[in-house]
């Protein structure tokens, strides 16, 4: 995997991200990195993630999920950090088991969904750090009740991954359910490379441990200096340019495989760096579709914005057959990911022309072992914003407000937020 900040160099001029900036941040880093690798050492909350790659046993997960012979399919009862870093995985990874997920407590969403499925051959994978949250509980009762009407031995079909107190712990004890553990001192984005993340990928049948080694290379490119590091580049730049008021950043996959890879960075950047009236707004985009949507005003819009392009350099490919139609013999002879190339290169020069800073991220192939490096990368490159920014990455008392708040509103105890959700002015306008 590499990274590539020749464009935020090129476009400097508007921004002040130059050379000497970089070597005078560089120094930050150095810091920075220092303190990272305390924390990681003395196994701080949040720090811990970064261990990952070598405190997590593969082997205990294939062991834990072995027990569920050639399932159809695996259905993840999850949400934010409990299932996006598994599904950037199994939607990126080609399988045999059909990977769903259930995070949103849509009515018709959770019908639909479970209506499609063949229950006896499902796996229930309900995965929750606190097991605690009520989406996730709500979905995972509603699941259970489909499965008991359907003459399914939900007990028999269903595996958990939450830590050890909560409703979810609770359950799984009562019912004997088979269960993983959630590492200590990994918060729920910072996850994907633990049980969290890597129990749906082997149910599913991919090389959890090729994951971990891609991971591991990253982490053995962890340095000082930003400029040994893939990951601290990406941190370090991205921290750079939001100080300098480009507070987006829009991750831009140039492969439909890294479409879930985008929402999983989006709660990493947003949950991580969003506090203290800091941080940088993550915007999913993806090309080449969103050439035609939203490059317009990346472009030529508020100068606000980092544009992160990612692909990979080795892919299937497709030819596009020849054509004597006017004007197309150009496209004929070449292939779908010639044109895919093409394309991202000429979003790069077109921002770049227009003084718009990019980043262009680059990974062999979108395979297991390059999403560990991208995976470890992005979270690494987080936790190196947090430092430079002094922000407490690890925590997200904002969203703890709305959690308490809804529960009240549901009868769940007594939270002030409720009452302020009661009292709160309206008005309508019909
Ligand atoms: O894993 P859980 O405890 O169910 O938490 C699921 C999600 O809940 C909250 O919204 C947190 O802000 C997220 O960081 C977390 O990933």
């Amino acid at each position: 995997m590499q990274v590539d900040l020749g464009n935020v160099l090129d476009t400097a001029s508007a921004h002040g991200v130059s050379r000497e900036a970089l070597d005078r941040l560089d120094g930050r880093v150095a810091a920075a990195h220092d303190r990272i690798e305390r924390g990681r050492e003395a196994g701080e909350h949040g720090y811990e993630s970064l261990n990952l790659p070598n405190s997590t046993d593969p082997a205990a997960i294939r062991d834990a999920v072995s027990r569920f012979d050639d399932p159809s399919a695996v259905v993840t009862v999850g949400i934010g950090g409990s299932a996006l870093g598994a599904a950037t995985l199994t939607d990126a990874l080609e399988s045999d088991v059909d990977a769903y997920y259930l995070d949103n407590v849509d009515p018709e969403a959770v019908e639909r969904l479970l209506d499609s499925l063949d229950l006896a051959s499902t796996v229930v994978n309900v995965v929750s750090r606190s097991g605690t949250t009520a989406e996730t509980l709500a979905n995972f009762l509603v699941v259970r009740e489909a499965m008991a009407d359907a003459g399914v031995d939900w007990a028999d079909r269903t595996f958990v991954t939450t830590g050890e107190e909560g409703n979810l712990r609770d359950l799984a004890d009562q019912h004997d359910l088979p269960s993983l553990p959630v590492p200590d001192g990994v918060p729920g984005r910072f996850s994907v490379l633990s049980t969290v993340g890597l129990a749906a990928a082997a149910l599913c049948g991919h090389d959890i441990e090729a994951v971990l080694e891609g991971a591991a290379a990253q982490e053995a490119r962890l340095s000082d200096s930003l400029f040994d590091s893939p990951a601290y580049a990406y941190g370090a730049v991205s921290y750079a340019l939001a100080e300098r008021g480009l507070r987006q950043n829009a991750m831009m996959p140039y492969a439909e495989s890294l479409e879930t890879f985008s929402e999983w960075f989006a709660q990493l950047w947003a949950e991580s760096l969003g506090k203290d009236g800091l941080g940088q707004t993550p915007l999913r985009a993806l090309g080449a579709t969103d050439q035609h949507s939203q490059l317009q005003l990346y472009r030529a819009g508020p100068r606000d914005k980092l544009v992160t392009l990612v692909r990979a350099t080795e892919r299937e490919d497709v030819a596009i057959p020849e054509t004597d139609l006017d004007g197309l013999a150009y496209l004929g002879g070449s292939s779908l990911g010639e044109l895919l190339d093409a394309e991202f290169e000429a979003t790069e020069a077109s921002l770049a022309a227009a003084g718009c800073p990019n980043v262009r991220i680059e990974l062999d192939r979108v395979d297991e072992y390059g999403l560990g490096e991208l995976l470890y990368a992005m979270e690494a490159a987080c936790v190196l914003y947090g430092e430079l920014a002094s922000v407490d990455t690890f925590i997200q008392p904002a969203v703890e407000w709305g959690k308490r708040a809804a529960r009240g509103l549901l009868g769940g105890g007594d939270f002030e937020e409720a009452e302020a959700v009661e009292e709160k002015s309206r008005l309508v306008v019909e």
